[in-house]
């Protein structure tokens, strides 16, 4: 197997804050879309976007053993999540490929399961749940297909909530309530025709249009083409300084240069339910991917809830549990369902 190959191997009472959002949009939004560009450290970090394909490869950080005992199993270490967040109100965070969908070598299907819905259909009737993804929301929506629950799609650049009218009903077209990246629409649909035409002639690689970010694909693309790929999307993104690279799981991802990723989305969710500056919160995010790190750092800095990376092999991470595929997200999330009911029966 070659190191690229590696890759792959408490009932929300009604009138408790946090079922809805408070304003429209809440503050956080509101100062993203205002200071539109991005501040110096992600520019840092988008310069750094320059390395090699190497960087696309997750670093192995020490020796299983001891990642495991750094990053328990959330199933096996389940009790003590339970401790932790007793008495608080979970808000669980859920990204989507990779972590209710396995991955696929066709984006276009990845779907999810009947029983994974049915798990995050149960955690839902418990917590308030989102869809974080980098997918557009309405493509993860059509996934999902549960009009309950809040979805961040681009990356958290785009951020709806559930009207009251939509639990159990078709989702409805609603008030957008947080598009901090809606200035950039043109230049990524200009960037989207660009790179289409542009990476034409690599067999295999694709583009997919996120609405306000683009994926560039490369998991069918023979590895030798991979650098060539690389620097297709480099010179069409010279021209558009306002633009950035970040990778995922054998994807390059093209975004604005806004300071809003998926942690921005976490914090700006959980103000909106009213659980900002709360202690009495516990925030669960499951993710797979390197963009869902910065919601982890985010739960890290805030000292609350906890990350939960999904992968099978040790990898640099700010998340405190892990999980090893799909199968296991679903288990986790019936075991937390089981016991809010016990719970509730209890009391
Ligand atoms: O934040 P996510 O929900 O995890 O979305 C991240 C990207 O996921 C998708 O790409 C990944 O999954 C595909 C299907 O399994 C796979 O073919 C691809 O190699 C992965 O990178 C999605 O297609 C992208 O648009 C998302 O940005």
């Amino acid at each position: 197997m070659t190191k690229h190959a590696a890759e792959d191997a408490a009932v929300a009472a009604p009138a408790q804050p946090g079922r809805r959002f408070t304003s429209y949009p809440p503050s956080s939004c509101r100062r993203a879309a205002a200071q539109g560009r991005m501040d110096p450290g992600a520019a840092g970090a988008a310069a750094r976007a320059t390395g090699s394909w190497l960087d696309a490869v997750p670093r192995r950080a020490e020796h299983d053993d001891d990642w495991m005992e750094k990053h328990p199993s959330a199933l096996a270490g389940f009790e003590s999540v339970l401790a932790a967040a007793k008495g608080k109100q979970v808000v669980m965070f859920l990204d989507y490929d990779g972590t209710l969908s396995p991955i696929v070598k066709d984006p276009d299907t990845a779907v999810m399961t009947e029983e994974m819905r049915d798990a995050v259909r149960g955690v839902a009737e418990h917590f308030p749940t989102a869809i974080v993804s980098g997918r557009c929301r309405d493509k993860v929506f059509n996934f999902v297909k549960l009009a309950e629950l809040y979805y961040a799609g681009s990356h958290g650049m785009d951020i709806k909530g559930p009207t009251p009218e939509s639990k159990h009903a078709k989702a409805k077209a609603e008030a957008v309530l947080c598009q901090p990246a809606s200035e950039f629409l043109p230049v990524i649909d200009e960037v989207y025709r660009a790179l289409t035409a542009t990476t034409a002639a690599i067999p295999g690689a694709t583009v997919e249009n996120n609405k306000f970010c683009l994926s560039v694909h490369f998991r069918c693309v023979q590895e030798e083409k991979w650098s060539a790929l690389e620097e297709q999307v480099r010179s069409v993104l010279k021209e558009f300084p306002d633009l950035r690279l970040t990778r995922g799981r054998k994807v390059l991802e093209i975004r604005p240069s806004i300071k809003w990723d998926k942690g921005n989305a976490l914090q700006f969710l959980l103000e909106a339910l009213g659980f900002a500056d709360s202690n009495n919160v516990f925030p669960i995010y499951i993710g797979d991917d390197r963009t869902d790190e910065d919601a982890f750092k985010v739960l890290r800095d805030m000292g609350q809830g906890i990350g939960i990376l999904v992968s099978k092999i040790p990898k640099e991470t700010s998340a405190s549990y892990s999980l090893r595929e799909p199968s296991e997200v679903k288990e986790f999330l019936h075991k937390l369902v089981k016991s809010k009911q016990s719970t509730t029966q209890r009391d």
